[in-house]
Parts: C-alpha cells; sequence; structure tokens
C-alpha cells in the first residue's frame, strides 16, 4: 500500500556538502559557466559577466535581475511572481534547490547576452553541445535500429518506442558533464516502478470496426533535446500512426534550460535528423511534419516551462491545456521534481496523492537524476537500498514509469 503524506516533506535545499544538490552548485554549475566561456569568443564585457557568475556560484548571494536584463521587463515581472522578492539576498545554498538551480540558468543565458541586445541575442550557448550529439554516430545506430522495429508485433514496437523514450531521458548532456560514465552504461537496467499498462489503458489501440470515440490528446512535457528528443518524437509519431493518440501537444522550453533542454529550434533540428536518415526513421519524420503542417502536432514554448517552481504552482492557461489532455506525460528528471514538488518525500509516498492536484490523468517517463522519488513499494526500496548501489537515486541507472489516471 503507497503510503498517503500528512503533510508535505521538507524541500531539498543545496546546503548540506558532499550531498548530491550541494555538488550541483558547487561544482556542476562553475563546469557549465566554464564550458559555455570556452565555446564562444565572447568579448571582454561578456567574459566578465560569466567571471562575475563564477565568483557568485562560489559563495554569494542571489541577487536580483538587473534592470537591462529583459529588455522587454516582462520577466522581471515573472521573477518577482517567481519568488525573487523572498530569495534576493540569500544564499544559492540556503534557497529551494529547485530555485536555485532554475536561476542560475537564466543568470547564465543574461551574462552570456542571450537576451540582448547583442551579438550574442536569441543564440543558444549549448547549442554546440547539442548539435555534436545530434550529429554522433550513436544517433546513425539508433535510427537505422529503427528498421528493425517493422518486423516486431504492434504491441512489442510500441513497448519499445515507449522505452526508446524513457531511456533516452538518460541522454542529458549537463548530467555527463559531472559523471561522464553514467550515460552511456550498457544494458537495459530495472525499471523500479512501471505503470505502462495503465498508460496504455488511457491511450488503447482502436480495435477495427469500433465506433468512433472522442478525439484523444496526449501532452507531452520534453526534456531534453538530441538523443532524448528524437525519440520523443518517434513516440508521437508511432502513437498518431496506430490511432492511439488524435492530437498531440510537444510542450518545449522557451530558452536554453538545463544545458540541453529542448527548444522549439531542437524540435526542428531532430525533425530534420529524423527526416535526413532514410529508412523508418525518415517515415516517421515525414508523419510528424505532416501532422505539424495540418496542426494534428502542436508545439508550446510556455514560459512557465521555464519557472523554477513546481506545477502545483502552475498559471491557469498551462492548467487548462493539461486539462484538456487525455493524458499528459512529462518526461525526465526536472519535470519529475517540478511534478510531484522537490521535497524529501519517503519513496513509498504515493504517487497518486502528491499528484492529485494536477488536472487530469499524468504519467513520467523519468530516469531517476536526483533524490527526489515516490511511489515506490517498500519491497522495491528494500532491495534498492540492499543493492549496494549507493546512488540508486542519482546514477541515471535506474528507471520509473508512474501514472496517475
Ligand atoms: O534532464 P533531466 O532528466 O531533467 O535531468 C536534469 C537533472 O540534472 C540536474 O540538473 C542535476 O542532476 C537535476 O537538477 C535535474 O533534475
Amino acid at each position: 500500500m503507497p503510503d498517503t503524506p500528512s503533510a508535505p516533506a521538507p524541500v531539498i535545499l543545496g546546503n548540506e556538502p558532499g550531498s548530491f544538490p550541494h555538488g550541483v552548485l558547487a561544482e556542476r554549475h562553475p563546469a557549465i559557466v566554464r564550458q559555455v566561456r570556452d565555446a564562444f569568443p565572447l568579448g571582454p564585457e561578456r567574459r566578465r559577466a560569466l567571471d562575475a557568475l563564477l565568483v557568485s556560484c562560489a559563495d554569494g548571494v542571489v541577487e536580483p535581475l538587473p534592470a537591462d536584463a529583459d529588455p522587454t521587463g516582462r520577466d522581471r515581472d515573472r521573477w518577482a511572481r517567481w519568488g525573487m522578492d523572498a530569495y534576493a539576498g540569500r544564499s544559492w545554498y540556503e534557497v529551494p534547490w529547485l530555485w536555485a538551480e532554475s536561476h542560475f540558468y537564466r543568470r547564465l543565458l543574461d551574462a552570456f547576452g542571450h537576451f540582448g541586445p547583442g551579438p550574442w541575442q536569441g543564440v543558444d550557448p549549448f547549442r554546440p553541445a547539442k548539435l555534436a550529439e545530434l550529429d554522433a554516430p550513436e544517433t546513425d545506430e539508433e535510427l537505422a535500429a529503427l528498421d528493425g522495429l517493422d518486423a516486431l508485433p504492434a504491441e512489442e514496437r510500441t513497448r519499445a518506442l515507449l522505452h526508446g523514450s524513457l531511456w533516452g531521458n538518460r541522454a542529458d548532456l549537463g548530467f555527463r558533464l559531472s559523471d561522464p560514465g553514467a550515460a552511456t552504461g550498457g544494458g537495459a537496467e530495472p525499471l523500479v516502478a512501471d505503470d505502462s499498462a495503465t498508460l496504455w489503458s488511457l491511450l488503447p489501440a482502436p480495435a477495427a470496426g469500433a465506433p468512433r470515440r472522442e478525439p484523444v490528446t496526449l501532452c507531452l512535457v520534453a526534456d531534453n533535446a538530441g538523443r532524448e528528443l528524437v525519440p520523443d518524437l518517434l513516440l508521437v509519431a508511432h502513437l498518431l500512426a496506430e490511432g492511439r493518440v488524435d492530437r498531440a501537444v510537444l510542450h518545449v522550453k522557451p530558452y536554453p534550460y538545463y544545458v540541453s533542454d529542448a527548444t522549439p529550434a531542437d524540435v526542428l533540428d531532430a525533425l530534420r535528423r529524423l527526416v535526413a536518415a532514410g529508412g523508418t526513421a525518415a517515415g516517421y519524420g515525414e508523419r510528424l511534419w505532416t501532422a505539424l503542417t495540418d496542426g494534428r502536432v502542436t508545439v508550446r514554448a510556455h514560459p512557465f516551462s521555464c519557472a523554477p517552481l513546481p506545477y502545483a504552482d502552475m498559471p491557469g492557461d498551462l492548467r487548462e491545456d493539461f486539462a484538456a489532455a487525455t493524458v499528459t506525460v512529462l518526461k525526465g528528471d526536472l519535470n519529475y521534481r517540478r511534478l510531484v514538488g522537490d521535497r524529501w518525500w519517503p519513496p513509498t509516498t504515493s504517487f497518486a496523492d502528491v499528484t492529485a492536484y494536477f488536472p487530469g490523468p499524468v504519467a513520467a517517463l523519468r530516469t531517476l537524476k536526483s533524490d527526489v522519488v515516490t511511489g515506490l513499494d517498500a519491497g522495491t526500496v528494500s532491495a534498492l537500498e540492499a543493492s549496494g548501489e549507493r546512488r540508486w537515486r542519482t546514477s541515471g541507472t535506474h528507471a520509473l514509469i508512474q501514472v496517475r489516471r
């Protein structure tokens, strides 16, 4: 029996040296700043801004967004609503870890000049790494392997594409920065929760000759670009082709975020990659291209997708989007943190209870890359604890499929 929480668990902070969140703030963030600094021929002003961010990461406090951080002024208002007034002046390590990480990326883009005006306005500082991943031989191999799918029975093909999308979440560039081995470990890794049968009960394959039913809409809240987004797109194309889904809304980030998170530009890159791949992959790519042009698939980049807050705080228009979907599938670790709240839940806490606020059926497809987890049964937790694998929560070697109808 899952445990119903009697009160919210403590929010995860990054203030404990030696903990995973502390390492992200103290080590990963400076490494990301240096990577961006080295990847572009930035002028002195931008380099100074990035160096100032490095100093701030080491021992600084959260500062209000400067007046020139956002030419439209709208983003400053948003950050005010998202907690800036409460957190400005406090240490990066003492505010919620989710907030600190999310805000770091906003500051990094600022320092880089992404919000302009200037030559780097609109440029994605992570694009070189994203494109390298999309062009890697491993991507060719993964796409060529799709040719073998046609021989599989329909249900196995669907399962293979779901698992491709799930484990594609291990391909996360920010993750690899500090743990290069983690994303490449071979072999099928164990699922710690698998509600895929519930997912398919929400998206059944239409039986031949069955009466027309209500249109089925899938909301897919994407995570990383490149080798995660490609299998996400394949899954969407497949569900459309099978008639399990009539329409799909793909949510991506409005600006570069958490190194490899997908933006609209990344959707185009991935789609072009599919279409150019030939074979079965190109067939999926072309189907998706058509579905985008006829409106069955739409792409949305909502500002809240880059908010430093849990989905429980989502605004009304986004709530309506999710409420209109037959099911919303959230990809990846960060979306999971935002879905269940980035808290020290006991792992057996009921997933259904902590997502009860979500405006409709919701599914999480996630590899475990941070401490938060819910919805595990007690036996699974004991087995994980007994396995001697200290980092099962954070190493990306385990995954889950959780669904709340
Ligand atoms: O790409 P994903 O699966 O959302 O994972 C990103 C994860 O990486 C981190 O930045 C560090 O692990 C987490 O904060 C975040 O949850």
